[in-house]
């Protein structure tokens, strides 16, 4: 289970009351996700989400959080984080950094349908426009600075044959953000981890956008090369799914057209895409924190799709 950190009842309601918040009635520990330890806590009338940050620091979180905060200020349906009487939103529990961001409805949906994945193309290129005068910077912490870095490390943990895969497509994106048409590509502040259990729906209608916290400022074809490799896989065979692929595109497309280098790059942003997540997974079953996942994503998953987005897997 996701929480790492257990707080008692006092403590979330003094928390809760320094940000000028009614009284807890219920705290409950969220049991999924890897990343942070969450609690729903309900007031009267209202639900909200507290979050303690694991891994992230008071110096980067208002990136993410400001983020959040103009999103919603533009109708988007994210989380919207509390300030207290002075502004301040984030705050020290237990000597980590911690957040209250009111509750969305919805659930996330496992098997999404076309209609689904229409939702969200439309939504990410909605958030694409309105973070688009967003003034914050940061770089995306899992791009292409941080493959460089992990990849020798990952090398010592994995097999000759995976080994070559890491160095090989390495070098591929190394090259492939020299090009000029990479550097042509529309950049500003993405979400870079819309996964299927990062988005909330109420029957068909998306509800919501969580999980802010690997956003930072890359490639906008990035994001929605994540959610292609997600959304549009099929589960067994990691076959990428034509019709769930055409309603995604086709939808983000009608609220932000795609330019025509970023056409030519979609393939080869989807092998980065593929790229990022089996390295992160790798990262988490070979160099586990301290506080230990209890449940590490597979990174064999995302081995798959970058070898059958390079064409060197041949289903049996
Ligand atoms: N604002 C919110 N509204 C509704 N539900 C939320 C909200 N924030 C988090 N949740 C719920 O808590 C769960 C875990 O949250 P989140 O995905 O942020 O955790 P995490 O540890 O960062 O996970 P991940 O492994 O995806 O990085 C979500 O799957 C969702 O069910
Ligand atoms: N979406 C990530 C988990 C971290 O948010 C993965 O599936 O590996």
């Amino acid at each position: 289970m996701a929480v790492f950190t257990e707080l008692s009842f006092n403590e979330v309601a003094a928390f809760f009351r320094g940000l000028g918040l009614g009284a807890p009635r219920s705290v409950r520990g969220v049991t999924s996700g890897i990343e942070n330890t969450n609690y729903f806590v309900d007031t009267d009338g209202e639900s909200y989400v507290l979050t303690m940050f694991e891994r992230l620091t008071f110096e980067q979180l208002p990136f993410y959080l400001h983020f959040m905060k103009h999103l919603a200020a533009r109708n988007m349906p994210v989380p919207d984080p509390v300030a207290d009487a002075h502004g301040v939103i984030l705050h020290p529990l237990r000597e980590r950094p911690a957040v209250v961001v009111n509750r969305l409805p919805g659930a996330s949906e496992a098997e999404p349908a076309a209609a689904h994945c229409s939702s969200v193309g439309e939504c990410l290129a909605r958030l694409h426009l309105a973070g688009s005068d967003y003034p914050r910077q940061q770089a995306n912490p899992r791009g292409l600075q941080w493959w460089n870095e992990v990849v020798s490390v990952l090398g010592r943990c994995v097999s000759a044959r995976q080994r070559l895969l890491l160095s090989t497509e390495l070098s591929f994106q190394n090259e492939l953000a020299l090009s000029s048409d990479y550097r042509q590509l529309p950049k500003g502040p993405i979400h870079a981890d819309l996964f299927r259990d990062n988005v909330l729906f109420e029957r068909e209608r998306l509800s919501g956008v969580i999980d802010f916290y690997f956003a930072g400022c890359d490639t906008l074809l990035f994001d929605i090369a994540v959610c292609l490799n997600d959304w549009c896989v099929d589960g067994l065979t990691r076959r990428h799914n034509v019709e769930r692929a055409a309603a995604f595109l086709g939808a983000y497309e009608s609220a932000r057209p795609l330019t025509s280098s970023e056409h030519k790059l979609l393939p080869a942003m989807q092998r980065a895409a593929a790229f990022r997540f089996w390295l992160s997974r790798l990262w988490d079953v070979h160099l586990p924190r301290q506080a230990a996942l209890l449940k590490p994503h597979d990174p064999s998953h995302f081995e798959r799709i970058l070898l059958m987005l390079r064409g060197e897997f041949a289903l049996s």
